[in-house]
């Protein structure tokens, strides 16, 4: 018996900024944008949208889409960072909303809880959901990952923005992806990008923004949650290539690999918060497991990084990305980061250009090199199944993202702010949030959603 991902289904922000413009309005080359880290446009929520609405989308189109009976799912476990209660979480929205589609009480013995590790948050759903269909090969689970990626204005996390969700069923011999029970992990606790309570002084809350979430009403302070995140770019990149590098080795040892690992993998998925950044970090791996070394490791690290340098920009290297790499990239150059569901968005690309260059990988080996901050990564590797061609034309994934609709700058603002309280495209066929509830002063902040025809 295999275990792994038997069906995708996902739900991605419609509207977009081209990374042009925003370069254009904030005085960035648009190249270093476009050729430098691969962006194209960046996925944002509309007015109705939250990550709610995005995990409840892609849901229902996976329950229906597979034509699931509500009663099989004995669990839905949500991956997010982007939740939007620290005490309810995500998936008990998902679970009343799909009670609302599917019957009363059509849910009601289905277990659900959110799980939290920045980025990585999903890749723990689904392990966990994995070894529970391991002991339990009758039942089916589903992860969800769902997020929207929120920067302050004018930071360099600006132009890496995106919203959306994955949904994934999991089950006993999947038609995607079957996916091997060997994991390796490298985890160090580090300050790389993190989305702290703020505590301020009461004196100081003029310019506070009624939507942000208020907790923690003591006498003289208050504490805030905020949605964008305190993050030191360069030095999340560090942690990104040493945590990758450490759980890549790992696995190497855990699976008794001996010649170099990524040349038995027809694919690699990184986690993605822009579309180059695999290709940037991952020069480093290429170097060091190549079957003849091209780095040893012994060299004086001054050395050691111009020669990551110079292989990152040979034309070996380049041929490599362009093989292993560029799949999963070309559906986040049009999305932007979706924190959890990047490097399953990374698969889901990856298996849609295999598909339409029609190649037969039935049995090939993927790689999953996964990243959160804070900081760990998880590396894994699962075996494509017969299926996977099919699911990979069905999704119609860029098919999808061609139809995105293009923002001018001033509506991106007012959306980023919150100040644009109309929706830009009228929904149609999906959830919306309908209200939140503010019975000032005690803003209670209950979520309400519905679902439009
Ligand atoms: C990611 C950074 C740090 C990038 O930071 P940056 O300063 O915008 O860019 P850079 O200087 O590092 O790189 C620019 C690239 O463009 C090139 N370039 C320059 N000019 C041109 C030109 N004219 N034509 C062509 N190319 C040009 C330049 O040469 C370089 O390419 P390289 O050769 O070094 O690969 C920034 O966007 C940032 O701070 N982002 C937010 C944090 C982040 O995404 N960190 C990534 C690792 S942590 C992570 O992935 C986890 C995360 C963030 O998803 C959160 C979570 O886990 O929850």
């Amino acid at each position: 018996m295999t275990t792994g991902i038997d069906a995708l289904a996902y739900d991605i922000a419609k509207i977009h900024l081209p990374i042009r413009t925003l370069a254009e309005a904030r005085n960035i080359e648009p190249d270093k944008l476009e050729k430098g880290l691969g962006l194209i446009k960046m996925t944002l929520p509309d007015a109705h949208q939250d990550t709610v609405v995005f995990g409840a989308n892609a849901l229902t189109r996976l329950i229906t889409d597979n034509a699931i009976d509500p009663a099989d799912i004995a669990r839905i476990y949500v991956g997010t960072e982007s939740g939007i209660d620290s005490s309810k979480p995500i998936g008990s929205f998902l679970v009343s909303l799909m009670e609302q589609k599917f019957g009363h009480n059509s849910f009601a013995e289905c277990d659900t809880v959110d799980f939290t590790f920045a980025c990585i948050g999903a890749v723990d759903a689904l392990h966990n959901c994995l070894d529970y269909i391991r002991l339990n090969p009758g039942k089916k689970a589903i992860v969800v990952a769902t997020d929207i990626a929120k920067y302050d204005l004018e930071s360099t996390g600006e132009y890496t923005q995106g919203a959306g969700a994955v949904a994934m069923l999991i089950t006993a011999n999947p038609r995607i992806i079957a996916i091997e029970n060997n994991w390796a992990v490298s985890t160090k606790g580090v300050f790389d990008f993190f989305k702290p309570y703020r505590t301020i002084a009461k004196k100081d809350i003029t310019n506070i923004d009624a939507n942000e979430p208020w907790f923690g009403n003591l006498e003289s302070v208050i504490e805030i949650h905020k949605d964008q995140p305190v993050f030191d770019g360069q030095y999340s990149n560090t942690c990104y290539t040493d945590r990758t590098r450490e759980a890549y080795y790992s696995f190497k040892k855990l699976t008794g690999t001996t010649g170099s690992l990524y040349n038995t993998w027809e694919g690699i998925m990184m986690h993605l918060p822009y579309a180059f950044q695999g290709r940037r970090m991952f020069a480093e791996i290429f170097a060091l497991d190549a079957d003849t070394p091209l780095l040893t490791g012994d060299e004086e690290a001054t050395d050691y990084q111009t020669r990551i340098r110079e292989i990152s920009k040979s034309d070996d290297y380049k041929a490599f990305v362009a093989q292993k790499l560029q799949p999963a990239e070309a559906a986040s150059s049009l999305i932007g980061n979706l924190y959890t569901g990047s490097v399953f968005m990374g698969f889901i690309s990856a298996i849609a250009k295999y598909a339409a260059e029609a190649k037969d990988l039935t049995g090939k080996k993927i790689g999953f090199l996964a990243y959160g901050s804070g900081s760990k990564s998880k590396v894994f590797e699962g075996t494509l199944q017969p299926g996977w061609y099919d699911a990979a034309t069905n999704a119609r994934l860029f098919q999808t993202l061609e139809q995105s609709h293009s923002i001018d700058f001033d509506t991106y603002q007012k959306l980023h702010k919150k100040e644009q309280h109309y929706s830009v495209l009228v929904p149609v066929n999906e959830w919306v949030l309908d209200r939140i509830e503010h019975e000032i002063p005690n803003l209670t902040g209950a979520r309400y959603y519905k679902w439009v025809e």
